[in-house]
C-alpha cells in the first residue's frame, strides 16, 4: 500500500466498474496523488490486487503498481477528493452507506451521467442533500471508459458551484493524458450528460432501421436544441450545451459502437432490447422518463426525448416516432 506524502492530494474513487477502475488507473498512473479504488465486493477486490488486471470492465487494462484497493470504507478517512463513479440510481444509496466514513474536508465529485429517477433531482443537488457538510463537484463529458485507461488524449468537465473549487479539483484530477475542463455550471454539465445518452438511444434506433446518415445528422443537431432548452430553463448556460459535457459527449455516443446507449437503441430497432436494468448499464433508458417529466414541468419542448420515453415505455413504436417527428408543425430553426 503507498503512503501518502504531506500535501498530497489523496483521492478515493468509490465503484470498481469500468468507469470508477479507468479513472483510478489514469490517476495513479500519473503518480501525483495517492489514489485508492474502493469496491463493494471483497472477492473482486481481492482478485484486482492478486491479478493485476480487472478483465471484466477493461481487458487488457495493466492495473498500474501505484494504484491501492480497498472495500473497507473507512479507507475514506483520510481521503480529501472522493469520486463517485456508480451508476446515477444507485448514488443516493451509496451517499448513505459511505457518507459516515468520508472526511470533514472532503470534496465529492459525481462521476454518473443521469437524473435520479425516484426525486427527478440533479446529482449533485441529490448529493448535497445526503451530504450536507460537504461540496459537490460533477465530472462528465466525451470519455469510454476503456480510452481513458488507456491513456488516450481524452478531456472532460469538471463543474462546481464555486469556480475556484472546480478549478482545484480539475488540476488535481487533470494527468498528461486526461484533460479536466474547469466550469461553475453544474446544471448543465450533468444536463447534458444526462441528455446525450437518452439522443445515443435515438441514434441506435435511426441506425438500426437504416434510416441514414443524413437522418442521424438533424437528429443531433435537434437533439442538442432541445439540451439547449432544457438547460436554459433550469438554470444552466447555453455555451456549456455547445461544450464537451453537451455537444462533445453528444457526437461521442451517438457514433460510436463502443456506447450502451447506442447499442440499445440498435436493439429496440430490431426488437430485442431487453428492459433497461437487465444488461449492461444503460443510463439513457432511466434518464428518457425523467427528462420528459422535467420538459413538461418546465414548459420546454422536447420532442425527441418524449419519443425516446414513450417508445422505452412500450406505447410508441419506432415507426410512428418518426412520422410524428416529421410531420411536426414547420418551425423556426
Ligand atoms: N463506462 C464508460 O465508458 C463511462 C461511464 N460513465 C458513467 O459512469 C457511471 C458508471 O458507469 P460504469 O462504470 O460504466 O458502470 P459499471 O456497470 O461498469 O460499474 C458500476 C459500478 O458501480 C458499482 N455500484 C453499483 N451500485 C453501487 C452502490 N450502491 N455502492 C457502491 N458501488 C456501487 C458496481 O458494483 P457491483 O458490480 O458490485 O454492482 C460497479 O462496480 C455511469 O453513470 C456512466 O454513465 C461516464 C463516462 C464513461
Ligand atoms: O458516456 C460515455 C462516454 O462519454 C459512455 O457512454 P455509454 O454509457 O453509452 O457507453
Amino acid at each position: 500500500m503507498s503512503e501518502t506524502v504531506v500535501g498530497q492530494h489523496h483521492i478515493v474513487v468509490i465503484g470498481a466498474g469500468a468507469f470508477g477502475t479507468a479513472l483510478a488507473v489514469v490517476m495513479a498512473l500519473e503518480g501525483r496523488a495517492k489514489v485508492t479504488l474502493l469496491g463493494r465486493d471483497p472477492s473482486l477486490i481481492a482478485d484486482l490486487k492478486a491479478d493485476g488486471v480487472h478483465d471484466a470492465a477493461l481487458p487488457g487494462v495493466s492495473l498500474p503498481y501505484g494504484l491501492d484497493f480497498a472495500f473497507e470504507p473507512d479507507v475514506l478517512g483520510n481521503a480529501d477528493i472522493v469520486l463517485f463513479a456508480m451508476p446515477s440510481q444507485a448514488q443516493a444509496d451509496a451517499a448513505m452507506a459511505y457518507g459516515p466514513y468520508l472526511a470533514p474536508e472532503a470534496m465529492v465529485v459525481t462521476c454518473a451521467k443521469g437524473i435520479d429517477r425516484a426525486t427527478s433531482r440533479l446529482l449533485t443537488d441529490l448529493l448535497e442533500e445526503k451530504l450536507p457538510h460537504h461540496p459537490v463537484a460533477v465530472l462528465s463529458g466525451p470519455g469510454f471508459a476503456m480510452d481513458i485507461a488507456r491513456g488516450l488524449p481524452t478531456a472532460m468537465a469538471l463543474a462546481a458551484s464555486n469556480i475556484d473549487m472546480a478549478e482545484e479539483l480539475a488540476r488535481s484530477i487533470s494527468t498528461r493524458t486526461f484533460r479536466l475542463y474547469a466550469s461553475d455550471d453544474r446544471t448543465g454539465v450533468q444536463l447534458g450528460g444526462a441528455l446525450k445518452n437518452v439522443l445515443a438511444i435515438a441514434c441506435g434506433m435511426v441506425e438500426g432501421r437504416g434510416l441514414g446518415e443524413s437522418a442521424r445528422a438533424a437528429l443531433i443537431s435537434r437533439g442538442l436544441a432541445e439540451m439547449s432548452r432544457l438547460v436554459t430553463a433550469m438554470g444552466g448556460k447555453a455555451d456549456t450545451v455547445r461544450g464537451l459535457s453537451g455537444l462533445g459527449d453528444l457526437v461521442l455516443t451517438a457514433t460510436s459502437h463502443q456506447s450502451r446507449n447506442l447499442r440499445y437503441g440498435l436493439a429496440l430497432a430490431h426488437g430485442d432490447a431487453a428492459g433497461p436494468g437487465s444488461g449492461p448499464l444503460v443510463e439513457g433508458a432511466f434518464a428518457a422518463a425523467v427528462a420528459a417529466r422535467l420538459a413538461e414541468h418546465y414548459g420546454v419542448v422536447m420532442p425527441i426525448t418524449e419519443a425516446v420515453a414513450a417508445i422505452i415505455e412500450g406505447a410508441l413504436d419506432i415507426d410512428h416516432a418518426v412520422d410524428a417527428l416529421m410531420t411536426r408543425p414547420i418551425t423556426t430553426e
